[in-house]
């Protein structure tokens, strides 16, 4: 298999997003973020479409924006940012591993509650309690871990690095991969 596309993977604000946005400035590949791309075509927030239609709306959408992203962008470089949620799809992880590698990125539950706190929990309806968010984080974390860890190629920890700097040691992995992919095949 050719690395086309590079799927970014992981819990809620492990910085899915911030490095894809650097990854493809890099490489000069598109980019795309699921979530973005379900707002866009739904016209309704994250947090709309969970307050008024439900999870397991955003999960069809999920699926659908998935979908759409490989069937539109088949045989070309690119990287995709996707939701903390979509690899507890057995059927997205599918389409993940069949038109490309999917990269983990992990951080401390501390590192996430500093980062997704006050205004950035409204785009994270899941981790919205009456109760106390960080445990909230460490208990959904825990659940999902075994599948992060289960899903990726590589899993690269954000905790103490900047985006850029995590961008770059993914563009020589990348590198890597392809190849040695180059020389599985020759
Ligand atoms: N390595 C980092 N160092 C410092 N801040 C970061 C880092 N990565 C991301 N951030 C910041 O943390 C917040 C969450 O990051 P981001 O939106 O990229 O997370 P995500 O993994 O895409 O989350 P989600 O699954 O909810 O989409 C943002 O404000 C972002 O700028
Ligand atoms: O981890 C999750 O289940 C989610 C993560 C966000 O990226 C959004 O996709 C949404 O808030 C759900
Ligand atoms: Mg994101």
């Amino acid at each position: 298999m050719r690395v086309v596309l590079v799927f970014l993977t992981g819990f809620m604000g492990t910085g899915k997003t911030a490095v894809a946005r650097r990854l493809a400035a890099i490489l000069g590949w598109p980019w795309v973020d699921t979530d973005q791309e379900i707002e866009k075509v739904t016209g309704l927030s994250i947090e709309d479409i969970f307050r008024k239609h439900g999870e397991i709306r955003f999960r069809s959408e999920e699926t659908l924006a998935l979908k759409r992203i490989v069937r539109d962008w088949a045989g070309q470089p690119g990287i995709v940012s996707t939701g903390g949620g979509m690899v507890l799809k057995a059927e997205n992880v599918e389409l993940m591993r069949a038109h490309g590698v999917i990269i983990g990125l992990t951080a401390t539950p501390e590192v996430i509650f500093q980062r997704v706190k006050m205004r950035q929990l409204r785009k994270r309806p899941l981790l919205r309690t009456k109760g106390d968010v960080r445990a909230r984080i460490e208990e959904l974390m825990s659940l999902r871990e075994p599948v992060y860890r289960s899903v990726a190629e590589v899993i690269i920890d954000t905790s103490s690095k900047e985006p850029e700097q995590i961008a770059r040691e993914l563009v020589e992995w990348i590198k890597g991969r392809m190849a040695g992919e180059k020389s599985g095949k020759s």
